[in-house]
């Protein structure tokens, strides 16, 4: 692979007077034991836009996503420095409940894991234990949630089958829609398509385009023209490094940093 310098770095900078962020990152740094997987990573997510993390295999994009909702604290040589700013708080501090957070910020991973439930049972699983008993309350929530994931037509007569005997497509959406149960602001979701054929993946990423009215979304993908389809930001990765920030348009018609214009050309990675 080639050399490429991490001086050489572009970040499009976002006016907080015309853009609201929805969380940043600042000098986030994270290690598996001694392998230094990111370096002094800060981005700022504007809050409903989708916001896409690029690069090749191994850059570490997996890693910085997990890290924004600290998925980290369950590997045990997992270390993460920096701050990751949510509503002026430092969610990467000390006495934070990782487990209210996360009714905030939402994550849906790259192959389907529904609970072994039914469809609604699925939905309803985290609120409840959050104390929802209402049964109106869970119905109407069932639906909202369904609807917003474009799942509900298909499954509105079938609400206690086994959410195993959906399609992998429709299992992906059933995830989305469990992530939004709990109305968080941001949603991560790593590769969420990858597993899925063209015509899944194409229902995903039309789902995840009317989420934006709702949502600050941040999505990790391989697949370039998912990022130049669906997302208003890219942020592109090398070796740990986060070397360049800038809208779509932008990062995939003229962008400003070498390595990037060689990982978008298909020159690398
Ligand atoms: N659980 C882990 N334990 C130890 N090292 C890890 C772990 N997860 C990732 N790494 C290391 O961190 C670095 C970044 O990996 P990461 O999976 O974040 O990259 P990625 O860009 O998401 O790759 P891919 O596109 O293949 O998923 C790599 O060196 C990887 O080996």
């Amino acid at each position: 692979m080639k050399d490429y310098s991490f001086d050489e770095t572009y970040f499009l900078p976002l006016d907080p007077k015309k853009h609201e962020i929805a969380l940043s990152t600042e000098d986030l740094n994270v290690f598996y034991g001694t392998n230094h997987a990111i370096y002094d990573a800060s981005l700022q997510f504007e809050r409903f836009k989708i916001t896409a993390l690029i690069g090749a295999s191994g850059s570490g994009k997996s890693t910085y996503l997990r890290s924004l909702n600290r998925m980290n604290d369950n590997i045990a040589s997992a270390k993460v420095t920096g701050k990751i700013m949510y509503r002026d708080l430092d969610i990467n501090g000390n006495g934070i409940d990782t487990y209210e957070m996360r009714k905030h910020i939402g994550m849906v991973f790259q192959r389907p894991n529904p609970f072994s439930k039914s469809i609604y049972d699925n939905i309803t699983f985290a609120p409840k234990r959050h104390g929802l008993k209402d049964k109106k309350k869970l119905d109407e929530m069932v639906e909202r949630t369904l609807k917003e994931a474009a799942l509900w037509d298909q499954v509105k007569d079938d609400l206690h089958q086994s959410a195993l005997a959906l399609s992998g497509g429709q299992q992906q959406r059933l995830c989305i829609a469990r992530a939004i149960a709990m109305e968080p602001d941001i949603l991560l979701l790593d590769e969420p398509a990858s597993a899925l054929d063209p015509i899944s993946t194409s229902t995903v990423e039309e789902t995840l385009i009317r989420l934006r009215e709702h949502y600050t979304i941040i999505i990790v993908t391989h697949n370039m023209q998912q990022a130049a389809r669906i997302s208003d930001y890219t942020a592109f990765f090398h070796l740990g490094h986060v070397l360049e920030f800038n809208t779509t348009k932008e990062i995939f018609t003229t962008p400003k940093v070498q390595a990037t214009d060689d990982y978008v050309s298909g020159h690398f990675g």
